[in-house]
């Protein structure tokens, strides 16, 4: 069993290189704020995971695992490693340091996801994202390709089964209200206009096919840190703390599959079946079966899901089981997925809302599934929030994780 102790996420909303900040020094700030929030020493933790997806390509940066001997002393001799699986980095940290200590190797881990984006402009951002794509192989006639490949997604959902675009701007218009709420969120203090959440070409100008602008999740720097520890490590804590073990969240279940790298191919797939991405719907079951909750929506509190264009929140609600698929319209128009509704999806904001450093995002997202448990997501808390379940997702589908993190 695997327990969550807590952890730190940044403030989205900043620019590092404006601030004259490095990747290192925004590393450091994870660990160090981290440990502190979760009053834990550098000498406490046994092994370090980083998920990073291309500091590479941003910062000309590799090698992340190093950066723990950069923060402090103690870290000298941790062992560490950097994980990648494009914007599911760093949900594939969080499994890897799980099983270490599941396999009874340590009893406490540290897992950082990080990623810096705002260093370069918007168009090279761009091209950087679309290493997570078959490259040279697919969307090759694309400006912008991940708006692009989900505007093809949103174009299959039209066709299998109808879709408006009012409903993709339910999706946007909640997460971008939910991250009013949330004191990291990038976009708390944007404003929007009347026409802001309709197909207006100046309020929300097209980016690449059907995605406009208020579909899309952001470009951020960010990142977050999550402290994981075995049952034995977990007592200790709590006993020192006179709380109770049962009041630490775990991480029940867990899913994690993966599909071929072309968006294409997965797509041809599932032509006869009735899920779009049925690597998806397994991750999600998986998750659920390993957690001994029931397959569909009922042992469910709030859900913490990839958003990085409204049709990927789309698809993740039929998924999801929210709704039959095809019909994830239903779950928006009856206020379904808003705090106070049926399953709040999002209520930090998302990847819309909040913003997405892709290689945190899988880890900002088990941070926010603690809050949600422990009581202390503040002002975007899901009233007695006991179980929430994480779904991310890496490129076109090509690796989807999910967690359900309960007390
Ligand atoms: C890859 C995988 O594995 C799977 C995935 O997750 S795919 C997702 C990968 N991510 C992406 O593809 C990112 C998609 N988004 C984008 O490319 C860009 O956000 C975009 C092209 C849609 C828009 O970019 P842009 O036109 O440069 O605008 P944007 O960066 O949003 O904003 C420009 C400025 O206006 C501000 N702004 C934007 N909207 C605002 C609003 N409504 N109110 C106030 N300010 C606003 C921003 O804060 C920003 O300010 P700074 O210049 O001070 O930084």
């Amino acid at each position: 069993m695997v327990y969550v102790l807590g952890g730190w996420q940044s403030d989205f909303a900043a620019n590092w290189s404006r601030e004259g900040r490095e990747l290192a020094d925004a590393f450091a700030e994870a660990v160090g704020e981290g440990l502190a929030a979760v009053d834990l020493d550098p000498e406490d933790v046994e092994t370090g995971h980083v998920g990073n997806f291309a500091a590479e390509l941003f910062a000309g940066q590799g090698h992340l695992g190093g950066m723990f001997g950069l923060v402090h002393p103690a870290f000298d001799g941790l062992p560490t490693a950097r994980h990648e699986a494009a914007c599911a980095s760093g949900s594939v940290a969080i499994l890897a340091a799980a099983a270490e200590i599941e396999a009874g190797r340590y009893d406490l881990a540290c897992v950082v996801g990080v990623e810096q984006m705002r260093n370069v402009p918007g168009q090279k951002a761009a091209e950087n994202l679309g290493s997570a794509a078959w490259v040279g192989h697919e969307f090759q006639d694309a400006r912008f390709l991940w708006p692009r490949a989900f505007s093809d997604l949103a174009d299959e959902y039209d066709r299998r089964y109808g879709l408006k675009y009012e409903h993709l701007m339910g999706i946007a218009e909640v997460n971008f209200a939910n991250g009013k709420r949330n004191p990291n969120a990038q976009t708390r203090g944007w404003n929007f206009g009347p026409d802001a959440f309709t197909a207006d070409e100046v309020a929300n100008p097209v980016v690449e096919g059907r995605t406009r602008k208020q579909d899309c999740g952001q470009v951020t720097d960010g990142s977050a840190v999550i402290f994981l520890a075995s049952e034995k490590r977990a007592r200790a804590y709590a006993d020192k703390r006179g709380i109770a073990l049962e009041s630490l969240p775990r991480i029940k279940g867990w899913g994690h599959r993966s599909a071929p790298l072309s968006y294409a191919r997965k797509i041809e797939a599932s032509r006869d079946q009735d899920y779009i991405f049925p690597q998806v719907r397994r991750a999600i079951l998986d998750a659920r079966a390993r957690a001994g909750i029931a397959p569909d929506v009922s042992g469910l509190d709030a859900v913490e899901t990839h958003d990085c264009f409204t049709a990927t929140e789309y698809m993740a609600i039929d998924h999801l089981g929210l709704t039959a698929p095809g019909e994830s319209w239903k779950a928006v128009e009856n206020g379904d997925i808003a705090i106070g509704g049926k399953l709040p999806i999002n209520p930090s904001g998302g990847l819309i809302g909040t913003g997405h450093p892709v290689g945190a995002t899988g880890v900002r997202m088990v941070l926010d599934a603690w809050k949600q448990t422990t009581g202390q997501a503040g002002d975007y808390q899901v009233e007695g929030a006991k179980t929430v379940q994480t779904l991310n997702i890496g490129g076109s589908t090509t690796t989807t994780v999910s967690f359900v993190v309960g007390t």
